[in-house]
């Protein structure tokens, strides 16, 4: 009988804080960062099929590679070499619907990789936990654990090692899209650029914002967002600048470029104000568009399952695509 296929919801990310360390041996930079899982999503559907393929739609489809470079094709392979598995007999049809902007950021294709994973676990009945899951994960890209855990946590190691994060309450935040990614190693680049000669590349204190998060104060947590790819960030794309002050001349709390951007996020004070934001800042004409989210908000989920408690079961039900 061919498996039912299985929808996935997974959300992008903002970095509340992140600190960039030393290069690595392997490359990486060492980080400490505080993620926050978003009301945008991406819905990701996985099939058995004949053929094997992707298909890709909604905003910035066509900016996607539907073949061997799209991560939810890696997920796929790395999962079934994981168990044993041929990838190709049945094969795995896997349509991807964007909500999340395409390189901007905001960790999109690290979510259809973590979807693909959470998908594909219910589709061949693996039964992975999740902290086997949270493995295949990491070798997949830094972001994409968090993709499947969502929520916020704290994230070291080069991104992948995340422990949850106590925050009382729900942030609203203002969302200004570009024009046109970025491409993450080339912000690290210029990060390392503008860093040449500097030796302090010491990792800031994340104490004070996992208390502002526990205290549940959005106007705390906006004194302490902060982003060490900002500058780098800025340096290639100089009119962010204009935007990360349209943002809060337009009532935000703060702004901060959204990891390696040049996507920006703006926290405001309420549901209220930031629709008032969201508006000036649409009229300001300083970016491509402008979308209105809310965090924290559950990882990697299946459609249909309300459950608030159940982020990445290791053994979920099945839900119709
Ligand atoms: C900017 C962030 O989104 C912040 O959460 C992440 O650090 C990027 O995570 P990601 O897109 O999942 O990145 P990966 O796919 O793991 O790595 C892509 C590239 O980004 C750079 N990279 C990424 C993570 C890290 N800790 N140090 C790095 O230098 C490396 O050049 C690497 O080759
Ligand atoms: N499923 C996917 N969705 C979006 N882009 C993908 C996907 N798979 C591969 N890509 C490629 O990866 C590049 C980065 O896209 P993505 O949307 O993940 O960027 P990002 O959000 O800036 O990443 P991050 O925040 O994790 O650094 C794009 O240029 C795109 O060609």
């Amino acid at each position: 009988m061919v498996p039912t296929p299985i929808t996935v919801r997974v959300p992008a990310k903002v970095n509340l804080h992140l600190s960039v360390g030393d290069t690595r041996a392997d490359g990486y930079h060492e980080l400490a960062t505080v993620f926050q899982a978003l009301s945008m999503v991406d819905e990701v559907t996985v099939r058995s099929a004949e053929d094997s393929g992707i298909d890709v739609h909604g905003e910035g489809a066509g900016s996607v590679p539907t073949g061997p470079g799209n991560l939810a094709w890696k997920a796929v392979r790395v999962l079934a070499e994981r168990c044993g598995r041929d990838p190709d007999a049945p094969g795995v049809q896997v349509s991807i619907h964007k909500g999340i902007p395409v390189a901007g950021g905001m960790a999109g294709g690290s979510a259809d990789a973590a979807a693909t994973l959470f998908g594909l676990n219910a589709l061949w009945r693996l039964e992975i936990g999740r902290n086997e899951l949270a493995d295949v994960a990491a070798q997949l890209g830094s972001d994409v654990p968090f993709a499947l855990q969502g929520g916020t946590a704290l994230g070291t190691g080069r991104g992948e090692r995340l422990v949850p994060v106590l925050a009382r309450h729900t942030y609203h935040w203002v969302i200004a899209l570009d024009q046109h990614g970025l491409e993450t190693p080339d912000v690290y680049r210029e990060l390392d650029r503008l860093r040449r000669g500097s030796t302090n590349n010491g990792m800031g204190n994340v104490e004070p914002m996992l208390e502002a998060l526990a205290s549940g104060d959005p106007r705390e947590l906006a004194l302490l967002l902060g982003n060490d790819l900002q500058a780098a960030t800025v340096s290639l794309r100089p009119g962010l600048r204009r935007t990360l002050r349209a943002g809060v001349d337009a009532g935000a709390l703060a702004g901060v470029v959204s990891g390696s951007g040049p996507t920006c996020a703006f926290l405001c004070e309420s549901a209220d104000s930031a629709v008032r934001v969201a508006a000036e800042l649409s009229g300001a004409g300083v970016c491509r568009t402008v979308r209105v989210a809310q965090g924290p908000v559950h990882g990697a989920r299946f459609v249909g399952d309300d459950r608030a408690d159940r982020p990445t079961p290791p053994t979920p039900p099945q839900v119709h695509a």
